[in-house]
């Protein structure tokens, strides 16, 4: 590993690119977003990539970028389901994993009449939550940190700080 990043995950709402911005910002880090470096690349949208090249394209796209991107460190926000491929996992491993965390109820009012190709759905309310418990377990296991992301973002920013802050200091010696 050359850099140790920040990594945000959590699902689609819950703030990855908006708190991962602001915190940048706040710690004077460099930032990405996988989601648009995606884009980038692809010089396509995501729902121009899911419909042309399919989700399996996107999420093999996806880890290359992930990986690339956790080699320069800094603050680095994830696509809603990156860590549930398995190369995305071993990537983030080492370094610092914030998971978001936001009711299905709260996460999906944010992401409502998006066009996230996922929630094209004859009822996106019930296929959010149906993907949010098939994935928080993943968002679970990968975070070093987890942070109620049901908070104005500026308050978020501050919490992903202090539980940084706190995973990294050293144990008092007699404890
Ligand atoms: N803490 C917050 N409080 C209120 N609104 C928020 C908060 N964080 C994000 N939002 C709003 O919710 C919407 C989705 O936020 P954002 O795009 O940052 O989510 P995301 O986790 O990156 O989603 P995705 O997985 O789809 O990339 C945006 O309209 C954003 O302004
Ligand atoms: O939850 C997901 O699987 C996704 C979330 C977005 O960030 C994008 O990566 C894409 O729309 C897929
Ligand atoms: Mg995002």
């Amino acid at each position: 590993m050359t850099a140790r990043s920040v990594v945000l995950v959590g699902p689609m709402g819950s703030g990855k690119s908006t708190v991962g911005r602001a915190l940048a910002e706040a710690i004077g880090a460099t930032f990405i977003d996988t989601d648009a470096e995606i884009e980038r690349r692809c010089g396509k949208t995501i729902p121009e990539i899911f419909a042309t090249d399919g989700e399996t394209e996107f999420r093999r796209v996806e880890a290359t970028v992930v990986a690339d991107v956790l080699a320069g460190g800094g603050v680095v926000s994830l696509g809603g389901g990156a860590v549930m491929t398995e190369a995305v996992r071993a990537a983030v491993s080492g370094h610092d994993v914030v998971y978001l965390q936001i009711s299905a109820a709260a996460g999906f009012a944010r992401v409502a009449g998006s066009d996230r190709p996922l929630l094209a759905d004859a009822d996106p309310a019930a296929r959010y939550a149906e993907l949010l418990a098939r994935r928080e377990p993943t968002y679970r296991a990968v975070a070093t940190v987890v942070v109620d992301a049901d908070r104005d973002p500026a308050t978020v920013v501050e919490d992903v700080r202090v539980g940084l802050r706190d995973g990294r200091e050293p144990r008092s010696k007699n404890h």
